[in-house]
């Protein structure tokens, strides 16, 4: 596996510098552009496939994009700058415009996107709206490594972390993770395709609880469950 692990790393060196193309936008994004309304349309959208991804996060994201065809699912884009934290939404909440939009920020990206193609985070989400959920097809590159040959546990909890924020801020708006919780079940093999499902258990005034199970792609093991906590940000009370 780590071979082969080893291989791809060479030829995904030699997509450098692909993936700062033109922004695709495509009709399939228009439902799920409404949570970042503020979104320019220049920006790139990371969440599409790219030639790192593997034949099984392919698939798995063929049978979810065919899922959205009738609009009971969507694709959430996902940018590497600023469109999401920069949105007007946040800077409600954060009074000091320094935090949001200082000038040693100019070279802020998503932390999960910060990688080359196939180096680290490769994920998707998608939303279910009426069922309060989301799934994550997540695929941990060779940058990610905890133990040899396996993902860092933070790397799991990061992502853990960014399927929450989205299933959250799907009824929640602008949230933030208060708490999380990880049993670790099974370690995570490099460069393996993890399904995240996590859903809204429960809305109660301003906290939102999900939680989550990490799964192989057959869904036959599992490799962790969360819980989490994530707060609405009150308009109320500066967060700085
Ligand atoms: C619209 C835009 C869409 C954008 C589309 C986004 C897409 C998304 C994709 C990316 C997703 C990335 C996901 C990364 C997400 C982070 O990485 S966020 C960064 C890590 N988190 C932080 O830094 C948060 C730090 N903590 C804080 O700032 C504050 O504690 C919080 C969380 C804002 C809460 O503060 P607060 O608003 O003053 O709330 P507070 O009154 O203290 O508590 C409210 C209630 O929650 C309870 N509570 C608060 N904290 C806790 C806790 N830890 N445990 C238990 N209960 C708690 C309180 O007891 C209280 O309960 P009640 O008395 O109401 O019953």
């Amino acid at each position: 596996m780590l071979r082969s692990c080893t291989a791809g790393l060479r030829s995904l060196w030699a997509l450098r510098g692909r993936r700062e193309g033109a922004a695709r936008l495509s009709a399939d994004l228009q439902p799920a552009r409404r949570l970042f309304s503020t979104e320019k349309a220049v920006h790139k959208d990371w969440a599409l496939p790219n030639p790192s991804w593997s034949k099984d996060l392919k698939l798995l994201f063929d049978q979810f994009m065919k899922k959205c065809e009738d609009g009971s699912w969507e694709r959430l884009p996902s940018c590497k700058h600023t469109c999401t934290y920069k949105s007007e939404d946040f800077k409600t909440y954060f009074l000091d415009p320094q935090l949001v939009e200082g000038e040693g920020l100019s070279q802020a990206q998503l932390f999960t996107r910060g990688f080359e193609d196939g180096l680290g985070f490769e994920y998707v989400i998608f939303n279910n709206n009426d069922e309060k959920r989301t799934v994550c097809l997540f695929q941990g590159g060779p940058y990610l490594q905890g133990i040899p040959g396996f993902l860092h546990g933070g790397a799991i909890a990061t992502m853990i972390d960014v399927a929450f924020g989205s299933c959250a801020a799907i009824s929640g708006g602008a949230v933030m993770t208060a708490n999380l919780n990880i049993n670790f079940k099974r370690p995570v093999p490099l460069c393996s395709v993890l399904v995240i499902h996590s859903q809204l258990d429960k809305l109660e005034g301003r906290k939102l609880f999900v939680s989550c199970n990490v799964r192989s792609v057959d869904e036959k093991t599992l490799y962790s469950e969360a819980t989490g906590l994530f707060i609405k940000l009150d308009p109320k009370k500066s967060s700085t």
